[in-house]
């Protein structure tokens, strides 16, 4: 029986995946195998021996410690891609928002005065037309900071609207840059895109790169009337810098999906509550692809969207299952089938890959694997967190 923590209110749809002969999932386990988790900060947290895997049903991992996971063996995932849609449409809501001056507008109208005679109401809101006036996406431009899943979800969208799109993100993978419109222009820097842009929008993760990287300086390059979109993280905004160039004029609206005390109770301000990815179909799919991957690695110990271990996939034929992650060193793999030679142990299949400093390996033996073994492997220099399935 495999036993998941679980933190957060996650898809049901997701957790039923877990056949209930085999998994306890449950949000009150002392000592789990495996944690599932949305938003909930991990940081300061002690992880037991016994925890092999964490799953984060979305795409932020900033809410878990990667570094002090990898030092302990513990495979994080994550769920690329699967609430890309949910942020992309916030985003253009967040765009429709501002440049027709929506929430204002609302409020204008919830706040007319019920007693007046409907001559007069009307005339209110008339002259509410005057006063929200706004101007349309099509013909303007969109800088799209991160050109992942959701920055690319949102380039592409932006294009069929007819607004000119400029992409920055210089550590765009391959594979990213493939499914990338050419339409979409470069930008080598921040400042130049800034500078031409009538809308900006964020899409990298939180982390030390990243940390106000929208800042007083490059926002000094903008264009006045700018439009800040963030659905990523506060920390990549620096948020006084936000405030002065609001008070400057150079900011028409900032849209943020992360609400502070600084950021309250200003007109130009759009707040939001963490909404983004909050939709029935994204947690569907997040919660759904975290299960099926946490599900391969317990069983089978498969690793697909892993963010601190190699991709590996080896097929089920016969036989047992071992598995083990090791420093990414010469000799460890070599080391351990000495040991099952002498032990006269006949492997038949093997998958060996590495990523940074781990390497992990799947091995598939003829006979089940004896306590021996495991311990001859587990003693061996650099192998940690070795497993059977
Ligand atoms: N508001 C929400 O509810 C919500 C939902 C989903 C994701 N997010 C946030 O959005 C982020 C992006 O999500 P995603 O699914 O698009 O992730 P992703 O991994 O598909 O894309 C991130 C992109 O950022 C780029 N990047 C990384 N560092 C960069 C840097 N320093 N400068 C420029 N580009 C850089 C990467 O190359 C990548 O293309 C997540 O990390 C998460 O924090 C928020
Ligand atoms: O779980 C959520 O609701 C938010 C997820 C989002 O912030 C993410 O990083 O994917």
């Amino acid at each position: 029986m495999h036993s998941i923590r679980t933190y957060n209110a996650i898809s049901p749809t997701g957790l039923s995946l877990f056949p209930s002969d085999s998994y306890h999932v449950d949000s009150v386990v002392g000592e789990p195998d495996a944690i599932m988790l949305r938003s909930h900060n991990l940081h300061q947290e002690s992880f037991p021996d016994k925890v092999k895997a964490i799953a984060r049903c979305g795409a932020g991992v900033n809410n878990i410690p990667i570094e002090q996971c990898t030092e302990q063996g513990i495979v994080v995932f994550n769920t690329p891609g699967a609430n890309a849609n949910a942020v992309k449409e916030l985003v253009l809501a967040g765009m429709l928002m501002s440049s027709r001056n929506l929430s204002t507008a609302a409020e204008f109208c919830q706040n007319l005065d019920q007693s007046l005679a409907i001559e007069d109401f009307n005339k209110l809101v008339e002259g509410g037309k005057k006063r929200f006036v706004g101007s349309e996406l099509t013909g303007k431009t969109l800088g799209v900071i991160g050109l992942g899943a959701i920055g690319a979800n949102v380039a592409h969208a932006a294009l069929a609207l007819g607004m000119k799109v400029v992409g920055y993100d210089p550590v765009l993978s391959v594979d990213a840059a493939w499914r990338l419109s050419s339409e979409v222009e470069r930008a080598d820097n921040l400042p130049s895109l800034l500078a031409r842009c009538d809308f900006v929008t964020v899409h990298v993760p939180a982390n030390e790169y990243t940390v106000n990287m929208l800042n007083a300086e490059n926002l000094e390059q903008a264009k006045r009337g700018l439009v800040i979109l963030n659905f990523a993280r506060g920390t990549i905004v620096e948020e006084n810098a936000i405030v002065s160039e609001i008070e400057s004029g150079r900011i028409h609206r900032y849209v943020s999906d992360f609400p502070s005390a600084q950021l309250m109770g200003r007109e130009q301000v759009i707040l939001l509550p963490h909404l983004g990815a909050s939709t029935g179909e994204a947690e569907d799919n997040c919660a759904q692809m975290a299960a099926r991957q946490l599900m391969d690695f317990l069983e089978n110990g498969n690793i697909k969207n892993s963010v601190n271990f190699p991709e590996i996939h080896l097929s089920r034929t016969e036989g047992h299952r071992i598995a083990f992650a090791n420093d990414n060193v010469p000799k460890v793999l070599s080391t351990v089938l000495a040991v099952l030679s002498d032990m006269d142990i006949n492997v038949i299949d093997m998958l060996n890959k590495s990523r940074g400093e781990i390497a992990y390996t799947i091995l598939d033996v003829e006979h089940l694997p004896t306590d021996d073994l495991i311990q001859a492997i587990e003693n061996i220099e650099h192998v940690f967190h070795v497993n059977v399935f």
